[in-house]
């Protein structure tokens, strides 16, 4: 990562912290809700989030919803956290693999995509049904990186209530999970959706983490061209492309359906779009 950048990303992660954690609590408050649920994978995203959930409020619920494609660390690193939080009465293990099976053979596929992206969203599924039994909102983890990239699955682990971390890039998380005491091994460890055995966001990318959010930085916060960002980043031209690319081909995972209005400009299906009113 360029020294330029890694300044500009470096945070009071503090602040950033009681930013975050007033917000959950204010959110869920304004909500009517109880406290917030929250699946954790042993993962930066969700091990930061967890902790932060945990010092908005004591209502906080974890489900660990692993399947054969989860290693057996992560639920060593998951169970650390619970710990950290002080969460041991505070948590289901599910594994739902059965559940998985059952529907990769209705849907009669071993395509590791699709069977992969049935495991995000029995997980939504999951966190959903639990939140609404304890009158509980469902926490997301997505970061600005894989939020910006849709790097995510559609409903599934995009299904969610709040994000609370959604405006920190990967390696912002990184830097707060430091702060926040996250084990190394945890904040060190390759990202990986773990949807198949040996996946990794990295690889799956074709890029690291710290480039690509040089490259998000870079190109959406100060839009530079991306030549000069291929330079700074020394990166090929095509693999800046490729990022930009993303960003703009998953907008539909970042906003409502669009509807199909029957009068009007369909921007986004936004009532409030002021020529609606004008
Ligand atoms: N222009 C458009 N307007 C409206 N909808 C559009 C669309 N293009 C596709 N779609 C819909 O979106 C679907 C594709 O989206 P989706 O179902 O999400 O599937 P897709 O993006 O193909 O796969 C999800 C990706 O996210 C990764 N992932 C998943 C889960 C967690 C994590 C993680 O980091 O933990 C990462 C996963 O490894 C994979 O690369 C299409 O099947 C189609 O239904
Ligand atoms: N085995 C699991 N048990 C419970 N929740 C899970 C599991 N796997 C994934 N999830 C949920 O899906 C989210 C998305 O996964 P993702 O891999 O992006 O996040 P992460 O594992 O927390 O961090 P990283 O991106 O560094 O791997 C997780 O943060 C978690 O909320
Ligand atoms: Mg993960």
């Amino acid at each position: 990562m360029p020294e330029y950048v890694r300044k500009k990303l470096t945070l009071d992660f503090g602040q950033v912290t009681d930013y975050i954690v007033r917000r959950i609590r204010e959110y869920i408050e304004e909500s009517k809700k109880e406290g917030g649920i929250i699946g954790l994978s042993g993962g930066i995203d969700s091990s930061v989030t967890t902790i932060l959930l945990s010092r908005a409020t004591n209502n906080f619920y974890i489900l660990l919803m692993p399947t054969s494609s989860t290693p057996q660390k992560d639920i060593e690193d998951a169970m650390k956290i619970i710990k950290i939080v002080n969460g041991e009465n505070k948590y289901s293990y599910i594994n739902i693999d059965e559940i998985i099976n059952e529907f990769s053979s209705i849907v009669n596929t071993s395509d590791k995509i699709v069977i992969g992206n049935i495991k995000a969203r029995v997980r939504m599924t999951l966190l959903y049904a639990f939140a609404q039994k304890m009158n509980y909102l469902v926490i997301g983890t997505g970061d600005k990186s894989e939020i910006m990239l849709g790097y995510f699955t559609k409903y599934g682990d995009g299904g969610v209530d709040v994000l609370p971390i959604g405006d920190l890039y990967k390696t912002q998380v990184r830097m707060l999970g430091n702060y926040l005491g996250v084990p190394e091994e945890i904040v060190k460890k390759p990202p990986s959706p773990a949807l198949w055995e040996g996946q990794t966001a990295e690889g799956e990318i074709g890029l690291d983490y710290e480039t690509i959010d040089s490259i998000l930085y870079l190109k959406f916060e100060e839009m530079r061209e991306p030549e000069e960002i291929a330079e700074m980043t020394k990166t090929s031209y095509d693999k800046v492309i490729k990022i930009i690319n993303m960003v703009k081909t998953s907008q539909h995972k970042r906003l409502p359906p669009e509807i199909f209005r029957l009068s009007g400009r369909a921007i986004n299906s936004d009532w409030r779009y002021p020529r609606q009113w004008g």
